[in-house]
């Protein structure tokens, strides 16, 4: 078998929740935004990380980069364990890891023309390359994600949003790097835009060998790019799947009801979406057992205490005591 480009093993992320004004002296509270996700991604796919607001893709993806620091658990990449703390090994992962983000506009500097900021990353990472051979390198960049010569000097406010992520896709790839870390990174645009995004991703991807990790809460857009999809529920990985078999079969709950809200674009097909009742619990204070069990509709007595561990159901992984037998009275 073929070493994954980047694996992830039981990642956990947690910020310190803001002390209470009124009851400075109660105890410390944390955030629990990732609560241990593991995955292994091979060169050249895609994973599609898709899940309600706020349970903690883009945490996810962040910690990955480097961005924020992981509470516990370990990241692969490229056969080597990634030491976070190490500053200049983080610095040597960015350039073989970059990361888009969702608001196109805020993620360019606005003092910097588009020449100069697609140029920023070479100056950083491949001070090596001639002034010659970096501005070549950003003009077929900017060339392949569509942007004319003539507007290299413009500034990122006089371009419209779906432009601004074409040059947020050159300023992340000019580098060649390995992977690309995309952070909703078409929520922000109309969908015709979003669809031109998307294809210059898939057709630049094919050309540069590269590997994506794609973050959305559209599930349409998600299972159009995505070898494999991960669904993800307060920080915990419900179900990990090929994306055909996804869509095709949902297994968990939770992914059932996710993909039943999706609307079919056949007015002849009638879909009823599942509603969840129930409260989320507090990534403050999470359950014992289940994380979804508060909201489940095939929630069993044994959910309120076991927390149930992803396991292979046909082609997917489940993380649901349904396809875990009960453990045998003694
Ligand atoms: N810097 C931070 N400090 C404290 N809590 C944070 C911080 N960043 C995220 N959180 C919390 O972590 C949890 C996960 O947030 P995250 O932004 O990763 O979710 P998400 O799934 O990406 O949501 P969205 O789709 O809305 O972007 C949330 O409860 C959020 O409030």
């Amino acid at each position: 078998m073929t070493t994954p480009l980047l694996s992830v093993r039981d990642l956990r992320v947690s910020f310190a929740a803001p002390q209470s004004k009124k009851w400075p002296w109660s105890p410390a509270k944390r955030v629990n935004a990732v609560n241990g996700v593991s995955f292994d991604l091979p060169a050249g796919k895609t994973l599609g990380v898709v899940g309600e607001s706020g349970c903690g893709k883009s945490t996810l993806v962040r910690a990955i980069a480097g961005l924020y620091p992981p509470t516990s658990g370990d990241v692969t990449f490229d056969g080597k364990p990634v030491d976070y703390t190490n500053r200049r090994e983080t610095n040597a992962l960015r350039s073989r890891m970059q990361m888009i983000f969702q608001d196109p506009i805020a993620s360019l500097n606005p003092r910097m023309n588009i020449r100069e900021i697609v140029t920023e990353p070479l100056r950083v990472f491949r001070p090596d390359m001639t002034a010659q051979a970096q501005k070549e390198a950003v003009r077929a960049m900017l060339d392949r994600v569509g942007i004319a010569e003539r507007n290299f000097n413009r500034y990122p406010h006089e371009f419209s949003g779906g432009q601004c992520q074409r040059i947020g896709i050159a300023r992340a790839l000019v580098t060649e790097p390995d992977i690309l870390l995309c952070d909703e990174p078409v929520s922000a645009l109309d969908v015709s835009i979003q669809a031109q995004v998307i294809n210059i991703l898939k057709e630049l991807q094919k050309d540069m060998g590269l590997t994506l990790v794609f973050v959305a809460h559209d599930l349409g857009v998600v299972r159009h790019i995505s070898d494999e999809i991960l669904v993800m529920y307060m920080g915990g990985v419900m179900e990990h799947a090929p994306a055909a078999d996804l869509v095709a079969a949902p297994q968990h709950p939770y992914t059932k009801a996710l993909f039943s809200a999706v609307p079919v674009p056949d007015p002849k097909v009638t879909t009823t979406p599942e509603v969840l009742d129930g409260d989320l619990p507090s990534p403050l204070d999470l359950p014992e057992g289940c994380l979804f069990q508060s909201r489940c509709p095939r929630r069993m007595s044994r959910c309120a205490t076991t927390r149930p561990a992803l396991r292979h159901v046909g082609q997917s992984k489940v993380a649901c005591l349904l396809y875990e037998p009960e453990p045998a009275a003694i």
